[in-house]
């Protein structure tokens, strides 16, 4: 049987657009990077490296760059890496696609003024393509140095799924399939809050106890707030939920973590972000996921309180008091 995607492009030439690059590269006759920065795209071209993300990997031979969107339209599969910000522009701005083309969502959040998900906009802005997603414990360093890892792939349509599947399996790479989108995208999404939480935890100096229980809650709290926005309980016990809380609560590379240590040792919210460089999307996120959130009338005590440190000013080590001196209440509900 031939294979279904032989050749793709993936929107995004940051962190994530270039571990995709590592990972799928090897099954793709063709792999185009659609960035909007000429020199990174030039450097690609070049010499197979990207000057500012993930420097030190180069990229197989075969995978091209270049700034025009419209080059996407002649593959079977568009990867959208850029972050959840931009999506609904890129989108807008992806014109001459076929009705076949499958566009897969890798970005992790929802929008801010209309608090949908990737696959929704997606959906809305196609409506007639087929629409997936993929997600979990997915640092992009440790993908691009092909270390192990798993992933989710969310799709309605079996078939899609599985060829998803195939494409996303390699010896350090396993992926496994749902038809939760919504769970999937909502898992990778509230995460990112939870990530923030954990950083500062660790920067004020809580300790592991404190951390394991605000993750742990985090954890009944992402459930309860995502099974209310229209996933399935089960999908946040999965790799897109538990396992991204995890891995973004804990390593070194999650950005979103890295912001919070940056707040829990005293930095400002500006400072900690343009220490960082990159996209931390946690940060737009606590809005949207607040927002949703308070519209939904679920109770989310730790994402208030990082919207609180974030956006009204109140020091972490108060935010983190109020946390604990909260009424008293059993442990499941
Ligand atoms: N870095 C990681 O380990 C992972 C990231 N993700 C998700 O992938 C998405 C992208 O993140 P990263 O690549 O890590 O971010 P990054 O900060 O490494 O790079 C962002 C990229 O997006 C581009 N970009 C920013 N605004 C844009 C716009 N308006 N139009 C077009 N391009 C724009 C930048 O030029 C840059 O190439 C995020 O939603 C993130 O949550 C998902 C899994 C893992
Ligand atoms: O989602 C990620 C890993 O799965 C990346 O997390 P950060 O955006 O916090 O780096």
């Amino acid at each position: 049987m031939p294979d279904a995607f032989p050749s793709a492009a993936i929107l995004g030439t940051g962190s994530f657009g270039m571990a995709l690059a590592v990972l799928l590269a090897p099954k793709l006759s063709d792999l185009v990077l659609i960035g909007r920065d000429e020199a990174v795209v030039d450097s690609i071209n070049s010499s197979h490296r990207n000057p500012r993300y993930l420097k030190e990997i180069v990229l197989p031979e075969h995978v091209r760059a270049s700034t025009k969107l419209s080059d996407a339209a002649a593959h079977p599969l568009v990867l959208f890496g850029v972050p959840t910000a931009a999506t609904r522009q890129c989108a807008n701005d992806l014109v001459g696609l076929s009705r076949e083309t499958v566009l897969l969502s890798c970005a992790k959040g929802i929008e801010r003024n209309t608090g949908e998900r990737m696959s929704e906009i997606l959906r809305e802005v196609f409506p007639h393509n087929p629409v997936a997603v993929v997600s979990g414990p997915n640092h992009a360093e440790e993908i691009a140095a092909n270390l192990a890892t798993c992933a989710v792939i969310g799709a309605t349509d079996e078939a899609l799924a599985r060829n998803l599947q195939e494409l996303f399996t390699a010896p350090h790479f396993r992926s496994y399939t749902s038809d939760d989108l919504a769970g999937i995208e909502l898992g990778g999404a509230i995460k990112n809050v939870y990530a923030i939480a954990a950083g500062i935890a660790a920067g004020l100096g809580l300790g592991d106890n404190a951390i394991a229980a605000l993750v742990t809650r985090a954890l009944a709290e992402m459930t309860r707030l995502g099974v209310a926005l229209g996933g399935r309980a089960e999908t946040f016990a999965g790799l897109s939920g538990v396992g991204d809380l995890i891995a973004t609560c804990f390593s070194k590379h999650s950005r979103n973590h890295r912001v919070g240590l940056a707040l829990g040792h005293g930095k400002s919210l500006e400072e900690a972000t343009t220490s960082l460089g990159m996209v931390a999307e946690g940060v737009p996120n606590t809005l949207s996921i607040h927002d949703a959130a308070g519209k939904a009338g679920v109770r989310t005590p730790i994402i208030d309180a990082v919207f609180s440190i974030l956006y009204q000013g109140k020091p972490a080590a108060h935010a983190m008091h109020e946390l604990l001196s909260r009424d008293p209440r059993p442990e499941n509900t």
